[in-house]
């Protein structure tokens, strides 16, 4: 099986088991693990896709500029200058980019202070961080329209222990370094905001009053 081969299936595993969660709505959403470091090549998927269908023009090959590598139809994601910030600014192997209620509303609460930091969570392990009073920063940055702008949003605020980016009220973009690590930290980030928001709404009803606050 040729490399392109092999990436391709390892990404529609992954595109299907995140379908499967319904991460993807509205045909949201899109993905990429890279194929080659130098020149830098990477499949992506293709822009405005049922991503809960498996095709075979589910993704296509880019290069370092998010332009097709091979000619073709289809038009790589609108948000593949994000995808392609991440493989020049981290070692990342695979970029997965999800809008969840949870992650929406966490970018929008915490935007005017440009990051969120989760801390006192086992699953903050899952990021690589073992120490005992380990924390994780992930920042946030405004959602623009202009798509290079965006990009290049996302790319200045990555840092070398970054690991995911909020946009605000659009979704988180997060990757690893392969396409194992990038979906555990995909599932450890959402479970942090979820559980993030579930107890700042117990504080404010007052329901769970000995709660200690959280602290951002
Ligand atoms: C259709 S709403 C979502 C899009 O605007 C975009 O944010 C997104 O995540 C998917 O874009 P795509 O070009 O299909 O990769
Ligand atoms: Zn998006």
């Amino acid at each position: 099986m040729s490399i392109v081969a092999r990436k391709w299936h390892e990404l529609a595993e992954i595109k299907d088991e995140l379908a499967s969660r319904d991460l993807f709505p509205g045909t949201s959403g899109n993905l990429s693990i890279k194929v080659c470091d130098d020149p830098l090549t990477l499949l992506v998927s293709a822009s405005g896709k049922d991503k809960r269908k498996r095709t075979l023009e589910d993704f296509l090959l880019v290069d370092g500029e998010g332009r097709a590598v091979e000619a073709t139809a289809l038009k790589p994601s609108a948000e593949t200058g994000i995808h392609v910030e991440v493989y020049r600014k981290t070692d990342a192997g695979c970029c997965l980019h999800v809008h969840t209620v949870d992650n929406n509303v966490v970018s929008e609460l915490y935007a005017d202070q440009g990051a969120i930091t989760f801390r006192n969570q086992e699953l903050i392990k899952a990021f690589g961080i073992w120490e005992e009073d380990g924390e994780i920063t992930v920042p946030i940055v405004e959602n623009f329209a202009d798509l290079r702008t965006l990009a290049k949003e996302v790319g200045d605020v990555i840092t070398p222990g970054t690991k995911a980016v909020l946009i605000r009220n659009h979704g988180v973009t997060v990757w690893g370094k392969d396409g194992f690590e990038a979906k555990k930290h995909l599932e450890a980030f959402e479970f942090l905001c979820s559980y993030h928001l579930k107890m700042l709404m117990l504080q404010q009803s007052r329901v769970f009053s000995s709660t200690p606050i959280i602290h951002v």
